[in-house]
């Protein structure tokens, strides 16, 4: 069994695969004051929770966007789970060609997703990742990661608007009766909700029209189903996509070992 543990600024979800398959999932809080003691009783506790025996775990593949949690993960999976996690960045085999100014500076997560999306779906593409921050990653038809667009995510930007205003109240992010909201919240809500989605409509438009292709559009995050219910332009939701990523980059960098 190989476990996958993806760190994001908001989340830290951990999946189990068996083979290809996705068995149990979980998503923890991203907490920087907890320790390495902390995360290891709270690995072992799930997995005990879902069944799973510690000594059936052969392997751990981690991606973190959270430095400082790195570390403190590593000595968790360490300890209480007898392995040491193999961490992709940009110097793992990926499957991927990254074209950037500086190829170590890619977000784990936006390298995995991509990986991901190469092998499962194939390019052109482009990936939406609607974590902390909102990721645009774009992907040729040759295995080269163009580069993409970092954009503050949904949660972030409500958060602003709450915190930056004096009438403004903390609002969900659900969808209003229309666009043209009767009030206060239902204005927010349109505002985030369909704002959103109109940006990432844009984004994937103005892509598309400077690579010239057409691409398959991939949504994954934790936020992902909430803007893909609004418009047709996320054509598949993948929500455990970098777990998938980190399975998929596992596998290629042990299967002849
Ligand atoms: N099961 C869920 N359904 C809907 N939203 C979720 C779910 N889990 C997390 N979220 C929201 O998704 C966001 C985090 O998404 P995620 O992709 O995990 O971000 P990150 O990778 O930056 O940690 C948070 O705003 C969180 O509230
Ligand atoms: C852009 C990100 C903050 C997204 O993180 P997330 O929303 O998944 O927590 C992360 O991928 C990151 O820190 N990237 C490094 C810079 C880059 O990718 O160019
Ligand atoms: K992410």
């Amino acid at each position: 069994m190989l476990l996958t543990i993806d760190i994001g600024n908001t989340n830290i979800t951990i999946g189990c695969y068996q083979a290809e398959t996705l068995g149990k999932r979980w998503r923890l809080a991203t907490d920087h004051e907890r320790m390495a003691d902390e995360y290891g009783i709270q690995l072992a506790s799930l997995l005990g929770h879902g069944k799973i025996d510690i000594r059936d775990i052969q392997a751990v593949c981690l991606a973190s966007v959270v430095p400082p949690l790195t570390g403190r993960l590593v000595q968790a999976c360490k300890q209480y789970l007898n392995q040491s996690p193999f961490i992709v960045d940009s110097s793992v085999k990926t499957g991927i060609n990254i074209t950037l100014d500086d190829p170590s500076a890619i977000g784990a997560d936006r390298l995995v997703d991509a990986a991901a999306v190469q092998v499962i779906y194939g390019g052109p593409a482009c990936i939406v990742d609607f974590g902390t921050a909102t990721t645009f990653d774009v992907l040729d038809n040759k295995g080269n990661y163009l580069g993409g667009a970092i954009a503050p995510g949904i949660g972030i930007s409500a958060d602003a608007l709450f915190q930056r205003t004096s009438k403004l109240p903390r609002v969900d992010l659900v969808r209003p009766p229309s666009v043209i909201g009767k009030n206060t919240v239902h204005a927010m809500q349109s505002g985030l909700l369909f704002g959103y989605v109109s940006m990432v409509e844009g984004m994937v438009a103005r892509i598309q029209k400077t690579t010239g292709d057409d691409l398959k559009v991939i949504g994954t995050g934790g936020l992902a189903e909430i803007v893909a219910n609004e418009t047709d332009v996320i054509q598949i939701v993948a929500p455990w996509l970098t777990l998938d990523g980190l399975r998929i980059i596992w596998e290629m960098n042990h299967k002849h070992d």
